[in-house]
């Protein structure tokens, strides 16, 4: 026994190696070299749309360092780690405070004092949360008391999609502070209905409004605009690179936002005719998005905003794709074979739906349709190569709306209630697109 740990130790050990050094040799491909942790900019790569073999390697690099640590450090130690991270606390004082817009115009940096009136927070105390955030390669002390920003931090910025992302995301701990009390609460214990979402319980016992969707027109943009960054954190924009478009004449764009991924696609495949469709308020704001980032489109006539309610009615009819990004988890099972048999009405016989979602793997399961060698997880990588990711995206849509991340299995089973079956899926790591196409009896 002891022995075939060492072996998996070893295995790990060799695993960590291998990724690492691909994961070097994307960055050395760009000509920019490897960023290092105090990097004062971004590295080209950052905010490359197709990086699929960098996170291919990263995904193998977090699950094998994480288990490597479990393994070998005392369970005591592991398991208070777990709870007394507040990585995020510290993260959204930065983020709330702008802390990285500040110290954008110091490049050589700026004291605690200056830092501290220019944020109207308490010197010791923003000094605390800088020290700390630095053990993470998150803004750098370059001299005493005395703090730039790097790489990391810059993703805090007032102007950066995913700050906005991060800021957005404060709420989730409230929410997540409350599960248990959920799971134990009469009302909610055994509900999986959205309205019984830990969100509704937390927001309900302040006597507040609990439809998430209802939102103010400030709130919307920041959202959608949240949503972007979302994107750019889980690598989504892969779409764009690995499904054949050219095959592809006309898209709607299924509860489509602001158009995270139908803009780039409709600026990158300019045949493409696309459909945006979501609630009212939404289809206002996504057509000054689209005014706004791509005029050209709009001049082309290649774009059209039709407001849709997915839970009542079909989208246009007889389209070639009908696109769902991060839309599917927001609901739970009920509310997605809605969603689903709405748009198979819609479907003409060549049409393909494309789901755009994390995917939970799981060890027991079947073996998954379409998927190549990359997507199996090598011995004695755990759960998902034992990367957290999907679970903790899971766990966000539970809080929100008892929405959930799903299996292939499940998914292929809500397609199935809807005359739906699952032809292909493409790996992008963060996030799989699925396709489906009609059933043939
Ligand atoms: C998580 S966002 C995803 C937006 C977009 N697909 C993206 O990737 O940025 C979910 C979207 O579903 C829309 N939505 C929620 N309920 C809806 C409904 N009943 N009918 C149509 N759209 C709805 C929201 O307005 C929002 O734009």
């Amino acid at each position: 026994m002891t022995e075939l740990n060492e072996v998996k130790v070893e295995t790990l050990l060799s695993i960590i190696n291998s990724s690492a050094r691909e994961a070097m040799a994307e960055y050395k491909n760009t000509g920019h070299g490897v960023p290092g942790i105090d990097s004062g900019t971004f590295h080209p790569l950052d905010f490359a749309t197709d990086t699929l073999t960098l996170r291919k390697a990263i995904r193998l690099l977090e699950g094998a360092c994480e288990q490597l640590n479990t393994i070998l450090a005392p369970p005591q130690h592991t398991a208070y780690n777990s709870v007394s991270n507040y990585n995020w606390a510290c993260m959204d004082v930065a983020a709330q405070s702008c802390i990285a817009d500040v110290l954008e115009n110091h490049p050589e940096g700026l004291g605690v004092d200056a830092l501290a009136d220019a944020v109207n927070l308490d010197k010791t105390k923003i000094t605390r949360v800088l020290r700390f955030l630095s053990l993470m390669g998150c803004f750098k002390e370059v001299k005493r008391d005395v703090f730039t920003n790097t790489r990391l931090s810059l993703v805090l910025k007032s102007t950066n999609n995913v700050g906005c992302c991060i800021r957005n995301h404060r709420r989730c701990p409230k929410y997540a502070a409350a599960l248990y009390e959920t799971m134990t609460d009469q009302e909610f214990a055994r509900s999986h209905e959205v309205e019984k979402a830990p969100r509704a319980f937390v927001l309900g016992k302040q006597g507040k409004n609990n439809n998430f969707w209802e939102m103010d027109d400030k709130a919307r943009e920041i959202f959608h605009r949240s949503m972007i960054g979302h994107s750019e954190v889980h690598g989504s924009y892969a779409a764009l690179h690995y499904y054949p478009w050219d095959n592809v004449s006309s898209v709607v764009d299924v509860g489509s936002g602001t158009g995270t991924v139908s803009i780039p696609l409709a600026k990158m495949f300019r045949h493409l005719k696309i459909t945006n469709q979501d609630l009212p308020e939404t289809i206002k704001l996504s057509r000054n998005i689209w005014e706004k980032n791509a005029p050209e489109v709009l001049l082309d006539g290649r774009v059209e905003f039709v407001t849709l309610n997915f839970l009542e009615e079909s989208p246009v009819a007889g389209k070639d794709v009908y696109y769902l990004r991060s839309i599917i988890h927001d609901w739970p099972d009920n509310e997605s074979r809605v969603i689903l048999n709405n748009i198979r009405k819609a479907m003409g016989p060549n049409s393909r739906v494309l789901i755009q979602d994390y995917v939970l793997l799981r060890t027991f399961e079947e073996p998954d349709v379409g998927t190549d060698e990359s997507t199996k997880a090598p011995e004695p990588t755990l759960l998902n190569f034992g990367c957290s990711t999907a679970h903790q995206h899971d766990m966000t849509m539970w809080l929100l709306f008892n929405g959930k991340e799903r299996t292939l299995n499940e998914f292929k089973n809500i397609g199935a209630s809807a005359g739906l079956v699952l032809t292909q899926t493409y790996d992008f790591v963060g996030t799989m697109l699925l396709e489906f196409r009609i059933a043939q009896d």
